[in-house]
């Protein structure tokens, strides 16, 4: 079995190494047309990649992104004529490797145990998130410049004017592309240790309307600032470029998780793509740091729909009875006190029925708890289909249930009551035992409260036990007809 498995599963990781390696240089190539200083990008693609791959396929992604950097690293000793010999240049790539990855990988298996954990809310974790690729992204820049001195790629002095673009830089590229990379990563890998699905709600394959003209506000804007930016020559005009927030959080708010990214995604490749075209280098930082506040500030966005979604769900868990799918009883007390309100207001009539089944305890004993469940969910869909839209059917709690009749007298709702018993008993739990309930019918009175209402009805139904079950008794102990 092991025989006929482990030829794949070594083929597999082959082809998973390779992916790696051909998305790894691919992305490390766009830097480069960003590249506005020596060693310095506007933002750095290549450490999104790196963190997501660590954080997806874990210790397997380490000898690629290894071989990357020092492939990268001969490269650039050519690019830009290094006095190192070709093994210099390879013991200089395995320098920058380890100190590119050591802090991600540190960064990845943090943010995966708290992910894991399952402690943190989406926004929690999104914070935890920021901070972590921050500080990660930080610990990298400060590694990989200590990995370049001693390797005689970057001389010590030029330290000061370095770290805090390359940071800024590989902060940019974590924020904004890891998200997506370790989707798409964990959407080919079948043994991801991190599914970004299962944090977010299901992303949507499809924009919502008016992404294009989002994408349209962000393009003008960004275009705007770079003009600006050029003909005054000011840093002042740079920092328009922060205004880029406004159409980031409109998408944030509006759009699926992925569209969110996707748009940061092309905002920043614009913004790097035009300082180089406008010649803005001297303002470079100031780009960067927009880059990274519109980015943190779109993540919070993300959770926004996810936050929205659950307290739907939560709003249903309050207001829906889950078994029957009712109104709750404190949904129904709620609706039923702003009725009664209206109803003495207007002078409009207002009826209560209280129903309960009978021998439901028989039933539960004899056929099981699930059948008694079904017979529950029979009796509420009979009743619903007698009762009015305007009309509210509520569960009180197990086999007692409440209808609320808007603009109708005792008589209108005795008539209401028979029609549902009526149906009730039509319907069976097993051959030969129909489903039986007692019905308790009031109308609301002058000066009478809601509690005094189902009191009422709720007295008329203990009448209507008492007078052997299965009938409709009114408040004043009359069996309807
Ligand atoms: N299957 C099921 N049973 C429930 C649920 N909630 C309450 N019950 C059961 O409903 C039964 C209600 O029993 P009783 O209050 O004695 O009422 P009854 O047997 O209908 O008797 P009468 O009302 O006097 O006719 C209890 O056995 C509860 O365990 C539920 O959600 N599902």
């Amino acid at each position: 079995m092991s025989a006929d498995t482990s030829p794949v599963s070594i083929t597999q990781k082959i082809s998973h190494a390779l992916m790696f390696i051909l998305l790894w240089l691919g992305v490390w190539s766009i830097a480069q047309l960003m590249e506005y200083t020596a060693h310095a990008s506007v933002w750095f693609p290549a450490s999104g990649l790196t963190y997501a791959a660590l954080l997806v396929a874990g210790t397997a992604a380490i000898v690629p992104i290894l071989f990357c950097a020092v492939v990268v690293t001969v490269i650039t000793c050519m690019q830009y004529n290094l006095p190192l010999d070709f093994a210099q240049s390879i013991q200089a790539g395995l320098f920058f490797g380890c100190a590119h990855i050591i802090p991600y990988w540190l960064g990845s298996q943090v943010f995966l145990w708290a992910a894991r954990s399952e402690r943190l809310s989406i926004p929690g974790l999104i914070i935890m998130y920021i901070i972590n690729t921050g500080v990660a992204s930080l610990g990298t820049t400060l590694l990989v410049i200590y990995s370049l001195i001693i390797s005689n790629m970057m001389q010590p002095e030029e330290f000061e004017q370095t770290w805090l673009a390359f940071w800024i830089g590989d902060y940019a590229g974590l924020l904004i592309l890891a998200p997506i990379f370790a989707a798409v990563l964990s959407n080919k890998l079948a043994d991801s240790r991190f599914d970004l699905k299962r944090h977010l709600s299901p992303n949507q394959t499809q924009p919502n309307s008016f992404f294009l003209t989002k994408l349209l506000v962000v393009t003008l804007l960004v275009l705007f600032t770079v003009t600006l930016n050029r003909f005054t020559q000011q840093p002042e005009s740079a920092f328009v470029i922060f205004l880029l927030v406004i159409p980031h959080m409109w998408i944030a708010c509006t759009e699926s998780a992925l569209f969110n990214m996707l748009s940061l995604t092309y905002s920043c490749m614009m913004i790097a793509l035009c300082t180089n075209l406008f010649g803005l280098n001297e303002f470079v930082l100031i780009y960067q740091f927009g880059i990274i506040v519109i980015a943190a500030n779109a993540l919070f966005g993300i959770a926004v729909p996810a936050l929205m979604a659950d307290n739907e769900k939560l709003q249903a868990i309050i207001t829906i009875d889950a078994l029957t799918q009712t109104a709750s009883r404190q949904h129904f007390m709620q609706q039923a006190e702003r009725a009664v309100n209206r109803s003495l207001k207007d002078s409009d009539p207002l009826c209560l029925i209280v129903f309960d089944m009978d021998n439901f305890k028989k039933i539960n004993d004899t056929f099981g708890h699930s059948v008694g469940d079904k017979a529950l969910q029979r009796v509420c869909k009979v009743a619903q289909l007698s009762l009015r839209p305007t009309d509210l059917l509520g569960r009180f709690g197990g086999d007692e249930f409440v209808a609320l009749l808007p603009d109708s007298t005792i008589v209108d709702a005795q008539q209401v009551a028979q029609r549902i018993l009526y149906s009730v008993n039509k319907a069976e739990v097993a051959p030969g035992q129909p489903i039986q309930c007692s019905f308790g019918v009031a109308q609301l009175k002058r000066n009478q409260n809601f509690t005094e209402l189902f009191n009422a009805a709720d007295s008329a139904l203990y009448k209507a036990k008492q007078r052997g079950r299965n009938t409709v008794v009114s408040e004043h102990g009359i069996n309807a007809a």
